[in-house]
C-alpha cells in the first residue's frame, strides 16, 4: 500500500466533502457516524464506495442525496451546499441534480404501470413537455439495452430488466449525479453484469457522475476507483488502470493508497498494525523518499520491519 495525496482543483469537481461529521443523539447517546470523511469526486467519474457494515455508507449516501444534513464539515455536490441549502431548494436538487437507484428495483417503479410510464413520470412531475418525456424514455431505453420492454408491466420483466428500468426512472430528469446503493445485491451473476454494464454506459453516455456503494466484486473492482470507508473516514484507495504488455496484450493494475487528510492524518490498515503489533503510538522516521513507521519499541529487538512507504 502506498500514500495518495492530491492536487485538488474544485472546479472540476461534482462532489466535494470536507471533513463531512454526522453525530446521531438518541437518548442522550451520541454515535459519531462520519468523523471528519473527505471525498472528492470528479466530473464524469464512476467511483465505487466500500466498507464494512456500520463504516458511515448509508449516512454519507443519505447526505449527498439530500435526504440527511450533516452535523459540520462542508458537503458540496454538482455547486449545491448542502448544509445551508434552503428547502425549496432541496426539492429542486432531488428533483434534479441527483438520482438514486436502490437495491429493491420495486423501490423506484410503480406496479401498475409500465416501463415507460414508470421513467415518464418523475419527467411529469418535473413539467417536462409531453414529447420531450417519450423520446427521453425510448432513449434511455435503449441506451440502458432494454427497448423491448417498453410496454412490459414489473412482472413480465426479469429482476436485471427491473433494474435496468429502475436505473432509467432515475437518469429521467437528466441528473448530474447518480448515487447507487446496492445495485446489484439481489441479482444473479448475468443479471448483475447487465445492470452494472448499464451504470456504465450511461455514465459515458450522458457524463453522469456516479457513486455505487457496494458489496459486489464485479462492481467495485471494475471501476477505475474504489474508496474504503472505516469507522466514518475515507481509509484507502483502489485505482485501476489498463497496461499494455510488450505483445500488446492488457492487464489491469490495481494499486492502492492509504489516504492521508489535510490534517496529516493516516489509517494503517488494520491487517499491516495487527501483524507488528502496533497500538496506541508508533515511532515515525523521515528518510529522503519516504516515512518509516515502526512500532514503539528499542529498534534493536524490532526486527525493523517496514510498513509504510512514500
Ligand atoms: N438514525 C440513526 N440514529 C443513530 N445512529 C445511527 C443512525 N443512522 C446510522 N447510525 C449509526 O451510524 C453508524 C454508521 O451507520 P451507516 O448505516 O451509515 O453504516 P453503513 O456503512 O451504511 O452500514 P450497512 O452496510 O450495514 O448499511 C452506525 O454505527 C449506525 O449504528
Amino acid at each position: 500500500m502506498t500514500t495518495r495525496t492530491e492536487t485538488r482543483s474544485d472546479g472540476e469537481l461534482e462532489i466535494l466533502c470536507d471533513n463531512l461529521v454526522r453525530i446521531f443523539k438518541s437518548e442522550g447517546v451520541e454515535v459519531v457516524a462520519l468523523q471528519g470523511l473527505d471525498l472528492f469526486v470528479r466530473t464524469g467519474e464512476l467511483l465505487a464506495v466500500v466498507g464494512a457494515s456500520g463504516s458511515g455508507k448509508s449516512t454519507l449516501l443519505n447526505i449527498l442525496s439530500g435526504l440527511d444534513i450533516p452535523s459540520a464539515g462542508v458537503a458540496r455536490v454538482a455547486g449545491a451546499d448542502l448544509l445551508t441549502m434552503s428547502g425549496r431548494d432541496r426539492v429542486r436538487y432531488r428533483r434534479h441534480t441527483v438520482g438514486f437507484l436502490f437495491q429493491q428495483a420495486t423501490s423506484n417503479l410503480l406496479p401498475y404501470l409500465s416501463a415507460i410510464e414508470n421513467i415518464q413520470l418523475p419527467m411529469a412531475l418535473a413539467r417536462t413537455p409531453k414529447r420531450t418525456r417519450h423520446d427521453r424514455a425510448l432513449e434511455l431505453l435503449e441506451v440502458l439495452g432494454i427497448p423491448q420492454v417498453a410496454d412490459r408491466g414489473l412482472g413480465e420483466m426479469s429482476g436485471g430488466q427491473q433494474q435496468r428500468v429502475a436505473l432509467a426512472v432515475a437518469l429521467a430528469n437528466e441528473p448530474r449525479v447518480l448515487l447507487a446503493d446496492e445495485p446489484t445485491g439481489e441479482l444473479d451473476h448475468q443479471s448483475s453484469e447487465e445492470v452494472f454494464g448499464a451504470i456504465q454506459r450511461a455514465n459515458a453516455a450522458f457524463g453522469t457522475t456516479v457513486v455505487v456503494v457496494t458489496h459486489d466484486p464485479l462492481v467495485s473492482e471494475h471501476v477505475q476507483r474504489t474508496v474504503g470507508i472505516r469507522d466514518g473516514r475515507t481509509s484507502s484507495e483502489v485505482l485501476r488502470r489498463t497496461a499494455i504488455d510488450e505483445h500488446g496484450g492488457e492487464s489491469v493494475i490495481a494499486e492502492e493508497y492509504a489516504v492521508l487528510d489535510r490534517a496529516g492524518r493516516l489509517q494503517l490498515p488494520r491487517e499491516f498494525t495487527t501483524t507488528l503489533a502496533m497500538k496506541d503510538r508508533v515511532r515515525l522516521d523521515l528518510e529522503s523518499d519516504h516515512i518509516g513507521v515502526w512500532p514503539d519499541r528499542p529498534r534493536a529487538d524490532s526486527g525493523e520491519q517496514e510498513v509504510s512507504g512514500g
